[in-house]
């Protein structure tokens, strides 16, 4: 059996020592989140995005996290902020997904299922049709959110949907360093991905929390599929 370790993401980056200090603790990714409907994170746009992305080493992708899930909306965004890879987490239709590909040359569409029950494998399947990834987040009932939960979900869910799909999934919800480690050896994701578990409760990242989450999820090697 072929070992790795996870990949990891960083969500929710809104300044350039906070991007650095990610990249710097081994992440693979930044996610900027534009495009909610809860408006800007820490006031980050794309503008502001675009100038910390510009500011980045090699080796580390940056990815647009957004609810927006139009072509017209979305091809300007990535376009603005120098992206390819983007994390839809509203509904989209396949034409619409069509259209953001044959506008952005290499992207890569990373699509976010709601872990809210066994009707998600389905859901899941289907999505995974038109995706190069899927994220798997928590739906909080209380709120009508996800995304941001700081909440977990049914990981033997999630760990069936991985099984289920030959795309790449990376598991999201609720995720901080006292947990990554089971939630890996639980679901067995290509990747990790962390908001509300790395920062601290005025919303700014924890750099200290961000180092202890990845060098968790990168002790904790999973099995390479296929
Ligand atoms: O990060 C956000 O602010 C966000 C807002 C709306 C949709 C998605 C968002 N981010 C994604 O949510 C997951 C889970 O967040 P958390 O770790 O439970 O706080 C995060 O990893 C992002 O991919």
């Amino acid at each position: 059996m072929i070992l790795r370790r996870p990949r990891v993401q960083i969500a929710g980056i809104s300044t350039l020592d906070d991007a650095l200090a990610c990249e710097r603790a081994g992440a693979d990714a930044i996610g900027f989140t534009i495009g909610l409907p809860s408006g800007p994170h820490n006031g980050l746009d794309e503008a502001g995005a675009a100038a910390i992305i510009r500011a980045l080493p090699p080796f580390i992708t940056p990815v647009l996290i957004t609810y927006r899930v139009t072509a017209a909306e979305v091809v300007p965004m990535c376009r603005e902020m120098g992206v390819n890879q983007v994390q839809l987490h509203a509904p989209a239709d396949p034409a619409e997904l069509e259209r953001m590909r044959a506008a952005i040359p290499g992207l890569k569409l990373i699509l976010a299922v709601n872990v809210t029950g066994p009707e998600a494998l389905d859901l899941a399947r289907e999505r995974a049709a038109r995706a190069d990834a899927l994220i798997l987040d928590t739906y909080d009932p209380a709120t009508g959110r996800h995304g941001a939960t700081g909440k977990t979900h049914d990981w033997s869910l999630s760990a069936r949907i991985v099984e289920a799909v030959d795309v790449p999934v990376i598991l999201a919800g609720g995720l901080t360093p006292a947990n990554v480690a089971a939630a890996i050896r639980r679901v067995r994701p290509w990747g990790v991905d962390v908001h509300t578990g790395v920062e601290r409760p005025d919303g700014t990242t924890d750099h200290d929390l961000v180092r202890a989450f990845i060098a968790v999820a990168h002790a904790t090697p999973v099995p390479v599929q296929g």
